[in-house]
């Protein structure tokens, strides 16, 4: 290489491995003890192909941790009040400790009122106002699926957040807004970029912390990476691209999560390990 180095990189299906297996562990000790398996929903609304694949690889996952999952697909056509029917159905299910509602859900439904359907209790993703409020507030809940793996990942690569400067491109309520909030949490300076952000190239070169989350596909030049952060790619759009252009990034950054096998794995790792805590919560098992 003509000087130039080149990021370590953050092995997000590593660590997804290993917080899987405690989880498997847990649940097999749950299952043991109580005779019952923990048990995850999952709520997908239409048929589209990317949606449909991600479910399909959370329900493998659970199966492989001996989480029992069980499926609801609602026609595109649904209304707000037939989907928040049946979430409340599975919120009131004793036999199903965490739901997932997989997002986006069409526009002609009022995706916010889904959502708080879902019991606080068993929101193993992360997504009511319940879960969000007490993340920002820094007490104990379920944090959103993925800025929960940006956080273990953080940690696992000794990262330190006090004082350095994080930007966070994207500010969706289930990854951009929460992931700022958890590193604000943290102690970091955080600022939020987003569609109308002027001089978007000027703020990302003095990240330290780069959490790219808007889902475009390699938005973020590596020319505005600073030399040495920490980039964090949460993008995922069609073909495994990240939001990150990952080759010229990779030799400006420190670290920096490849697509795929960096955030993406995580997300369901920290699904199964909140399913599996639920399911332990609402068995009487802790
Ligand atoms: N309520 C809700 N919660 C979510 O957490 C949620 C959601 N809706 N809607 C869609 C996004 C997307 N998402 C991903 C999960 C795993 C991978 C993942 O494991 N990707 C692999 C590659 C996947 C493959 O091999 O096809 C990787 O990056 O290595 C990616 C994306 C969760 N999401």
């Amino acid at each position: 290489m003509d000087g130039t180095r080149t990021a370590r990189l953050m092995d997000g299906t590593g660590l997804a491995g290993r917080i899987t297996e405690d989880a498997a562990k847990t649940a097999a000790d749950i299952t043991l003890r109580t005779g019952t398996a923990p048990c995850l929903a999952t709520v997908l609304v239409g048929e589209d192909p990317a949606s449909v694949t991600y479910v399909r690889m959370k329900r493998a996952r659970c199966r492989k941790a001996g989480i029992e999952s069980r499926q609801v697909a609602l026609p595109a056509s649904v209304s707000t009040g037939a989907l928040v029917d049946t979430i409340t159905a599975l919120s009131q299910d004793p036999g199903v400790h965490g739901i997932l509602l997989q997002h986006p859900v069409g526009p002609h439904i009022d995706e916010r009122a889904a959502f708080e359907a879902i019991a606080p209790e068993k929101d193993v993703d992360g997504v009511t106002m319940h879960s969000f409020a007490a993340m920002a507030f820094g007490l104990p809940g379920f944090a959103s699926c993925t800025p929960g793996g940006i956080m273990r990942l953080l940690d696992e690569y000794d990262v330190d957040l006090a004082g350095k400067h994080a930007v966070v491109v994207g500010r969706s309520a289930i990854l951009g807004k929460p992931a700022g909030m958890l590193l604000l949490g943290r102690d970091a300076t955080v600022t939020y970029c987003h569609s109308h952000t002027a001089d978007l190239s000027a703020i990302v070169r003095e990240a330290d912390v780069l959490v790219a989350a808007v889902g475009r596909p390699r938005f973020i030049a590596g020319s505005d990476v600073k030399p040495g952060a920490v980039v964090i790619d949460a993008g995922y759009n069609p073909g495994n691209v990240g939001d990150v252009d990952f080759e010229t990034a990779r030799e400006r950054a420190n670290l920096i999560t490849p697509v795929p096998g960096g955030v993406g794995p995580m997300t369901i790792a920290v699904l199964l390990a909140q399913t599996v805590e639920a399911a332990a919560r609402q068995l009487g098992v802790v």
